[in-house]
């Protein structure tokens, strides 16, 4: 046995009630092999008792499995979550997943432009209406954290909606079957904010915690375009399943996206795919013009080790219908558009395993 192959053969421990194992969360910091003993060192953030001792009996159970280990040392470093949890919660890093939301996904970009918002706010409403055919309404949400341009509230049709108090939460909004929380709904459109850093990992760790987001079976968060410091820290409060990367065919956008992708690479996020957007346009005689290159989506995708979820055309319907407040995938369901849409959530859906009829 080396350190490496120690710490590949604890990828078979999963974290408690998660299907994600212990590598890939990041919470294995050192392992070592010397004399026959195995000696590994792991932190974790939980307030659950239980926790500690299930992992370390996993931990002990998988390495005296392997060839030539006669003794295990687990040194367990286990501190406190910062947020008391309540039923069925678990804290991973710093990050707290409210009861009730099942699946957090993250929809990222290199760069500005490329269409992320308004391929988040699409995806949404699919996502609402099929899980609403499979007897699942109001089970998506829509967490808008691009701060400094905040253009969901437009796009869902809540420009200028405020949402209602309660207690010490907020409600988030509804619309076309998403309950929407922005950032949009809590400034003032003429006052610019200057955000630094900490009020920025505030206030989304109060979009996560003191939103009244209830039963959900995914949560998409629209984050901020570019891969700075920004997002890296909003990827580490957020507990997320996966994230999916936003680009445009061209080949010069390959780069910059690589580094977004590169970026939940380093945080242990996984991906879940690279949506392309822009991909052609369909002129009066039904030929694709492929007015920005072609390829880009798929390449990406390999490069980063993760698939195409699918292609997005550009359709004047789709700028139309984020510049009225609805959305092509409410405003012309059987259109060409909508199903471009529908069918990367149903790809979404099946990849984190959400029952659905759709
Ligand atoms: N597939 C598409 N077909 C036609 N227009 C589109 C398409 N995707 C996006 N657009 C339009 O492109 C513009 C930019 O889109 P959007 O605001 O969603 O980009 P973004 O990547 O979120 O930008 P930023 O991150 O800088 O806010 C919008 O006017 C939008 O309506």
């Amino acid at each position: 046995m080396t350190a490496d192959s120690i710490k590949e053969a604890l990828k078979q421990v999963k974290y408690p009630g998660f299907s994600r194992d212990i590598v890939s969360f990041g919470l294995v910091r050192s392992a070592a092999f010397a004399d026959g003993t195995a000696k590994v060192s792991v932190a974790i953030t939980t307030s659950d008792p239980k926790v500690p001792t299930m992992l370390k009996t996993e931990i002990e159970h998988c390495l005296r499995a392997q060839p030539g280990v006669k003794d295990v040392i687990v040194e367990l470093a286990v501190s406190a979550a910062k947020a008391a949890p309540k039923p069925g919660t678990a804290n991973l890093g710093g990050g707290t997943t409210p009861a009730g939301l099942k699946h957090s996904v993250a929809i990222a970009s290199g760069k500005g432009g490329v269409g992320k918002s308004t391929f988040a706010v699409n995806l949404a409403c699919a996502l609402a209406q099929i899980l609403e055919k499979s007897g699942r309404p109001g089970r998506v949400g829509l967490m808008d954290c691009d701060i400094y341009g905040p253009s969901v509230p437009l796009m869902m049709g809540l420009g200028g909606a405020r949402p209602e108090v309660d207690g010490e939460n907020l409600v988030p909004l509804e619309r076309h079957g998403v309950k929407v929380m922005s950032m949009g709904f809590l400034v003032d459109d003429n006052t610019p904010v200057v955000w630094r850093g900490p009020m920025i990992m505030k206030t989304i760790q109060q979009f996560v915690q003191n939103v009244k987001w209830g039963d959900l079976d995914v949560l998409l968060i629209d984050l901020p375009p570019g891969t700075g410091d920004a997002q890296l820290s909003l990827v580490q409060t957020l507990p997320l399943d996966g994230a999916i990367l936003v680009t445009t065919p061209q080949p010069a956008a390959t780069n910059v996206a690589r580094k977004g992708g590169l970026m939940f690479q380093k945080v242990n996020v996984p991906l879940l795919g690279v949506a392309e957007n822009m991909s052609w346009f369909e002129d009066a005689t039904g030929t694709r013009q492929h007015l920005f290159g072609e390829g880009g989506g798929a390449t990406i995708a390999e490069m980063l080790g993760t698939s195409l979820l699918g292609q997005v055309p550009l359709f004047p319907e789709i700028r139309a219908g984020g510049d009225s407040g609805q959305p092509v995938t409410v405003s012309a369901v059987s259109g060409k558009p909508a199903k471009a849409f529908r069918e990367i959530a149903t790809t979404l859906l099946n990849r984190l395993k959400v029952p659905h009829a759709g």
